[in-house]
């Protein structure tokens, strides 16, 4: 049995990888850090308020700055942002650097669970549609870097952190150490 020593998590808004990955984390004894709160953190505002002020390009730069260094973080699960791997810097920190785990999830089901949050890409008519349309440019992009995936739309983030774990811990890593 391999030792896990980095997991990365990406996928689209809402396939649980705050949720689970807080959950596997705690499996595989891994620190769990999430990109999206850690950026909150080193700027004291929340999301949607760095879009407003800088755009989602200050946003990106703000995002890459922190995933290449968290990304070299030993014994840390991240779980990252949806859009974080639109960056090929990013992808191959990502890539390089830990095993990454991509958490599928269909737009119905990202409705579902994005609904009650404030998602700056999601702001105005039709979020189905922007998310649909969201999805079909990154799914190539998470489904290219990921070791590993998992359908989330069925069984509970306890359920997936099981499965995930067991699977993780049965594949040798890919990357350089
Ligand atoms: N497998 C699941 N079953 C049911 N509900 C889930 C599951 N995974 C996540 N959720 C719920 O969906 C919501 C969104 O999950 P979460 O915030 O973990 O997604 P995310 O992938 O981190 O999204 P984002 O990219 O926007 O940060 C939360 O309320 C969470 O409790
Ligand atoms: O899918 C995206 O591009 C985003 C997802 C969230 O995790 C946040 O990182 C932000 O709202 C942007
Ligand atoms: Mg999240």
């Amino acid at each position: 049995m391999s030792r896990i020593d980095r997991v990365f998590l990406v996928g689209p808004m809402g396939a649980g990888k705050s949720t689970i990955g807080r959950r596997l984390a705690a499996r595989l004894a891994l620190s769990f850090v999430d990109l999206d709160a850690a950026i909150e953190a080193r700027t004291g505002v929340d999301i949607p308020r760095i879009f407003d002020i800088e755009g989602e390009a200050g946003f990106r730069r703000r995002e890459s700055e922190l995933l290449e260094t968290l990304t070299r973080q030993p014994r840390t699960l991240l779980a990252t942002g949806g859009g974080a791997v639109l960056d090929p810097a990013n992808q191959r920190c990502l890539r390089e650097r830990g095993q990454v785990v991509y958490l599928r999830a269909d737009v119905a089901t990202q409705i579902a669970r994005t609904r009650h949050s404030d998602r700056p890409l999601l702001r105005g008519d039709d979020p189905a549609g922007r998310l649909a349309a969201i999805l079909e440019a990154r799914a190539p992009i998470y489904e290219a870097i990921a070791d590993i995936s998992i359908d989330t739309r069925d069984g509970s983030p306890e359920r997936i952190a099981e499965q995930l774990a067991r699977r993780l811990q049965q594949t040798e890593p890919s990357h350089d150490g």
